[in-house]
């Protein structure tokens, strides 16, 4: 199965790739093929850590393209908040990385909020972050 271009909504995301490969990640407006490596796992920035690090950390634009070669396995873990209802945390750029110089480039949002517009907004390839961009 592919999916198309996007970044994740959580911190970080673990994947563990079996040999077919297929997953390719962003880099300079060019899209680059992650070599399958199954003695080794993928770590994927998230919009979560791109927004509590003010920018510091990016998420990745990252998609998968299906191959004709046989059945795909990649197994992902999502490290992110839990989802709405229960979470009525709110995220923004944390203060030891926010100064007079390096003001916020975020607003703060709810979980809620965020995860809202996350999938209505699809995975079109622009980050949902931007909405929330100051
Ligand atoms: O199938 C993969 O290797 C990546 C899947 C993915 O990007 C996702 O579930 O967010
Ligand atoms: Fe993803």
């Amino acid at each position: 199965m592919g999916i198309s271009s996007h970044s994740d909504s959580s911190f970080l995301t673990v994947l563990l790739q079996d040999q077919i490969g297929g997953l390719q990640v962003q880099c300079d407006n060019h899209w680059v093929d992650v070599e399958p490596n199954t003695s080794a796992l993928v770590i994927n920035m998230g919009d979560l850590l791109q927004l509590i690090s003010n920018d510091e950390f990016k998420s990745s634009q990252h998609r998968v393209l299906t191959k004709s070669i046989g059945p795909r396995v990649s197994v992902a873990c999502f490290l992110r908040q839990q989802l709405p209802p229960e979470n009525s945390r709110v995220y923004g750029p944390i203060k030891e990385l926010v100064t007079e110089e390096n003001p916020p480039v975020f607003r703060k949002t709810a979980v809620k909020e965020f995860v809202k517009y996350y999938y209505a907004k699809g995975l079109n390839g622009i980050s949902a972050l931007e909405h929330f961009r100051l």
